[in-house]
Order: structure tokens, then sequence, then C-alpha cells
């Protein structure tokens, strides 16, 4: 596990970007796993950036999400649809058909789970996985439970999961009950792991998910057992490592 801690976001970010850029122009034809949430929005900014410079291209480039809400319209502000479109997708003139988001509106949403693993299976190994912390551990929408699935399926959300992204919805009420997210089996068959994590409100699951035991209590701490995770903190997020 390689662990970098900035005093500044906007080296993280520029870090972070930079690993990912300098995936992609190794390999023109790297499957990205993205993630979305408040924490790969200064990450995808900086990407965008090269791209507009001509730096890197994506047009060889496949992207597979980790999670959605389900019921959420694929227009609504906050669906991880609109999410990906507004901060990256439609920046780097990335093709619907390169990228993958569960569709949280599926008539059948185990069907739905199936088919995204099947596209999965087809694309080969994620190449990079990006990844945020949730304030419980989660990783995707793998929440903390006495045992953890591991492929695509239905979660439902804690209500401290919902409680931590009410605040980019007018109230809690409207923060969809449900999910569907990537498991943690795929999550851990990348060949590399990229996780990123800002503030001190998550010092605290940072510890145990890097240095605590490995439990499904912690979805996190599985990363430990990967063995290329690359870990980009800032200084309050890193303070009790
Ligand atoms: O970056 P944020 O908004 O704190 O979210 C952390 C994590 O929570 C999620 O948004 C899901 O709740 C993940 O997608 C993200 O990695």
């Amino acid at each position: 596990m390689h662990i970098l801690t900035f005093d500044s976001h906007q080296k993280l970010h520029e870090s972070g970007a930079g690993i990912i850029i300098g995936m992609v122009q190794t390999n023109p034809r790297a499957v990205l796993g993205l993630a979305t949430g408040g924490t790969p929005i200064g990450i995808y900014q900086e990407i965008v950036k090269s791209y507009q410079q001509g730096i890197v291209s994506f047009k060889d480039t496949t992207t597979f999400n980790l999670d959605e809400y389900v019921g959420l319209p694929e227009n609504h502000q906050e669906s991880y649809h609109n999410y990906m479109n507004t901060h990256l997708f439609d920046l780097i003139q990335l093709q619907r058909s390169q990228t993958h988001i569960p569709d949280g509106n599926a008539a059948d949403l185990e069907a739905e789970c199936q088919s995204y693993d099947k596209l999965l299976e087809q694309a080969g190994q994620i190449d990079l996985q990006l990844l945020g912390l949730g304030h419980n551990g989660h990783i995707g929408f793998n929440e903390p439970d006495h045992a953890l699935t591991g492929c695509t399926h239905i979660v439902e959300l804690r209500e401290e999961t919902r409680k931590a992204n009410a605040r980019y919805f007018d109230s809690i009420d409207e923060v969809p009950t449900h999910a569907l997210t990537m498991g943690v089996g795929t999550i851990l068959k990348a060949k590399m792991i990229l996780l990123i994590v800002k503030g001190g409100d998550k010092a605290e699951i940072v510890q145990r998910a890097l240095k605590g035991p490995i439990t499904t209590d912690c979805p996190a701490s599985l990363l430990q057992t990967h063995p290329h995770l690359v870990v980009l903190l800032d200084s309050e997020a890193g303070r009790l490592l």
C-alpha cells in the first residue's frame, strides 16, 4: 500500500489526475473504474484541463461507474448519470458507448445487475479503480454488514449514508433508499486501486480502513489485501495514521 498525504487539495487533485492520465497515455485502451461523490470532482477538473490542452485523449478508453441510486431519474441533478456527464464525460468527449453506469431505473433491477456484470466481464479486468470513502467505511455503496457481496447488487442504504448524502439534496426524504453497486469482489479484482479521501471528518474511518482489522464492518478495510493500492489523503484525513 502506498499512502501519499498532501497539504493542499490542488496538489492532491493534480496527483490523482496525473495517475489516471498516465495510465491512459500508456494504455489508451484502459478500462477505468470511476467514482462519484464530492471527493473526485477536483480530480475530474484536472483531467478535463489536461484533455483541453491536448495532453490526453480518451477516444479508446472504456469506463465503468461504481454505483447509481435506484429510482432517481437519469436527468435528476443528483443522479450519478447526470454527475458523470456534467463533471467528466461531456467535457472529454466520451461517447455513451464507452461509458457504463448501472441503470437504477431498470424494470428488473436483478437482471440489470447481472447484465452489468456481464459487461464488466466482457471488458476484461479494470485497469484502475478510483474510489472515495464513505464515513462508515463504505466503498461504492457496499455498506458495513456481516457479509459482503462480490458482484453487482441492490443495496439498501444505511441511514448514516442517506444523512451524509442529504447535503446534496433538498432534504433527507429526497435521498433514495436503495442503490445498485458494483460488489467488493469486482472492486478488488481491479489491477490498481486509487483511494482518495479528504477532510478531518473521515480521519477516524481512514485509520480503521487502512490500519484496523480487516472486517466486513468496514468494507474499505478489505482494500488492505489489494496488491496495488495507492491512497491519496489530505493532511486532515491522514492525521490519525
Ligand atoms: O466523496 P463523498 O461525497 O464524501 O462520498 C464518499 C462516498 O460516498 C458515495 O458518494 C456513496 O455514498 C461514494 O460514491 C463515495 O465514494
